[in-house]
């Protein structure tokens, strides 16, 4: 549905180049969720914005739904971006008009009939779960109803690709995981395409079925997000897929940690499952074989795409001897070792 082949774009200011995107291809089946992801500076915004030609590439070419839109003139492309709806961190919704004309606007724009208008507001308003709010102001909506009225608004011409750029950034948890079920609403109800850019793997995890990370302008690494998860290729995605797994050191062990062990501490752990660990309970394997009392500190597991991943914070308690032979047997099955420090 969407194509993006070789898209470089280089921006000049004061006298320098900066090269936001750098020879990107990207290929984008009808009805999927694709996120990309990347850091702050990473070229997220402007790759999305190249997508509708808010943004013109420097090289390359942009095709959605079999169109080359490069090549359109400006009455042609204001046409094609019709069937290309977007939505933003901060919404960009009219205080002046009422979330009924804010959702209207489109088709006003586009010259439709005020009774076809009402019924199409109608019932988008109902889809999105605001019919109630139809006469307010957008000032008196919360950042989830905000958004709402814009999905709402991007939705009224009918797209087949909807855009979405950072837009549950600016949202707290429960609303974010609210936008991101009607996202997911959406893109099977009207079979919509979905891009989304953001800076967090966990909105990535939720709905998208493929993801592509860039850095640095660059494409480092894409494919269906239960892959990438399960056999991340760069230090990058590993980076990412961490990010969702948050386990730190509680801070009375990490004020008992040393770095040399001493002969009544014992080492504090860190195991990191990834798609190649091997799938057996390694964990009780390891305490039974090498008479090893494990206590496990703290843990995080999870599933994507039927791949169990995750990080696991443990204690060993057990000779030098058996907490050596079991950091080699929990290596050998392809699971991260890495020695935190020893706790006394
Ligand atoms: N209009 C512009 N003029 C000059 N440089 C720009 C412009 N827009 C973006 N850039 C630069 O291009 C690079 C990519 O920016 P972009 O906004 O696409 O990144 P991003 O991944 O969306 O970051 P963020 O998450 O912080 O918004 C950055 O180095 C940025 O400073």
């Amino acid at each position: 549905m969407i194509e993006i082949k070789n898209v470089n774009k280089v921006f000049y200011q004061a006298g320098r180049e900066i090269k936001a995107l750098d020879d990107i291809n990207l290929s984008i089946a009808e009805g999927s969720i694709y996120g990309v992801i990347g850091s702050s500076g990473a070229g997220k915004s402007t790759l999305i914005r190249c997508v509708n030609l808010l943004e013109r590439p420097t090289k390359g070419r942009i095709f959605v739904d079999g169109i080359e839109l490069n090549s359109l003139s400006a009455n042609e492309l204001t046409l094609a971006r019709r069937k290309i709806g977007m939505i933003f961190q901060h919404f960009n919704l009219l205080s002046s008009r009422t979330v009924f004309n804010n959702v209207g606007l489109p088709l006003e724009l586009a010259g439709v009939s005020k009774q076809e208008i009402k019924e199409k507001v109608e019932s988008l308003l109902e889809l999105v779960g605001l019919s109630d709010k139809k006469d307010s102001y957008p000032a008196n909506l919360s950042g989830g109803q905000k958004q709402r009225v814009a999905i709402a608004r991007a939705l009224a011409s009918d797209p087949k690709v909807l855009l979405c750029d950072e837009a549950t950034s600016a949202l707290d948890p429960a609303t974010t995981h609210s936008i991101l079920e009607l996202l997911r609403k959406i893109n099977r109800e009207f079979n919509l395409t979905i891009l989304l850019i953001t800076h967090e793997m966990a909105v990535v995890k939720s709905i998208c079925s493929d993801v592509a990370i860039i850095g640095g302008g660059k494409l480092v690494e894409q494919g269906p997000v239960g892959d990438i998860f399960a056999h991340p290729k760069t230090e990058l995605a590993r980076q990412f897929i961490r990010s969702t797994l948050d386990l730190s050191i509680p801070a009375d062990y990490a004020a008992r940690l040393s770095a040399s062990q001493s002969p009544n501490s014992y080492p504090l752990v860190r195991l990191e499952f990834t798609g190649a660990s091997v799938d057996a309970p390694i964990i009780s394997h390891v305490a039974r074989e090498l008479n090893l009392d494990i206590s496990i500190l703290s843990s995080n597991m999870d599933y994507v795409g039927g791949i169990k991943f995750g990080l696991m914070l443990a204690e060993f308690f057990g000779s030098p001897q058996a907490t050596e032979q079991a950091i080699a047997f929990l290596k050998e099955n392809k699971i991260e070792v890495e020695v935190l420090g020893y706790v006394a």
